[in-house]
């Protein structure tokens, strides 16, 4: 399902092209901190006591995680917190992560961040591919100064360089791989705005990690809250939700 460019190397603070990169407290180039943000480049803890989540767990395996702000840290971004992030696995292969962030400062200040799981989905060749569930809505265009757009009434193709940022999208998107006759399905939750991203060959060229044509196999569709910050005051915490599922095109396409 998802995707890794083939000469990724597992070296932080280097990114890599793949997978889901969780990226906060922003996501975008905004402050002075990573451009998308420091939590893909720290190392996470097990959390041994996860407070209850209300998603139903049963039958399936689930792993919990936590980021906290670290004294070093602070010094980055001024703010105390708790990220907690459940990863869950059903038994189809359905993979759901669940967000939650807390404001823990004792200073009484509030914090605004951005946030989005930046999603490598594999796809066999991206211009057989068609993205469902984005059509007619309004876009701010990363390769025009984020200016604001309209997208068409049909669904996405891809025929050059895409990195938009659309807002207000609904829960369900779905991303149509014709060649392998499959259909990723994400469905999002506090989670509004959805980033679509391929860099397309010459863009690919200036990217270390992809080998010669490896753009064509990949497409990020990222469940974010970029458009409209979230802010937090102290005790308050932001919950963010997001579900991939691979079915054959034809189930999609029945159950529309
Ligand atoms: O190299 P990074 O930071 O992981 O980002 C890769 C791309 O990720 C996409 O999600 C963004 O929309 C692009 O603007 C960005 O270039």
């Amino acid at each position: 399902m998802l995707f890794l460019s083939s000469k990724a190397t597992f070296q932080p603070p280097k990114v890599i092209n793949g997978g889901i990169q969780i990226c906060f407290p922003q996501f975008g180039s905004h402050c002075s901190l990573e451009h998308r943000g420091f939590s893909r480049n720290r190392v996470w803890c097990m959390d041994p006591d996860p407070p209850p989540f209300p998603t139903c767990s049963t039958n399936k395996a689930f792993i919990d995680l936590i980021l906290k702000h670290s004294e070093e840290g602070i010094k980055i971004w001024p703010h105390r917190y708790e990220f907690r992030l459940r990863v869950t696995l059903g038994p189809g292969g359905d993979l759901m992560l669940t967000s939650r962030i807390r404001n823990t400062n004792t200073d009484g200040k509030p914090f605004t961040f951005t946030f989005s799981y930046q999603t490598y989905f594999a796809v066999s060749d991206i211009s057989e591919v068609r993205v469902e569930g984005l059509e007619t809505l309004d876009y701010l265009d990363n390769l025009n100064n984020r200016e604001r757009f309209t997208e068409q009434g049909d669904a996405i193709t891809f025929e050059s360089e895409v990195d938009k940022v659309y807002v207000s999208t609904p829960t369900k998107i779905a991303i149509l791989d014709h060649e392998k006759k499959r259909t990723f399905v994400l469905r999002k939750d506090g989670l509004p705005d959805a980033v679509v991203w391929n860099p397309w060959d010459k863009k690919a060229k200036t990217l270390p990690d992809f080998s010669h044509g490896e753009y064509k196999n990949m497409l990020c569709v990222d469940a974010s809250c970029v458009e409209n910050p979230i802010t937090l005051k102290p005790g308050e915490e932001w919950k963010g939700r997001q579900e991939l599922s691979a079915v054959p095109s034809s189930y999609c396409s029945s159950r529309r």
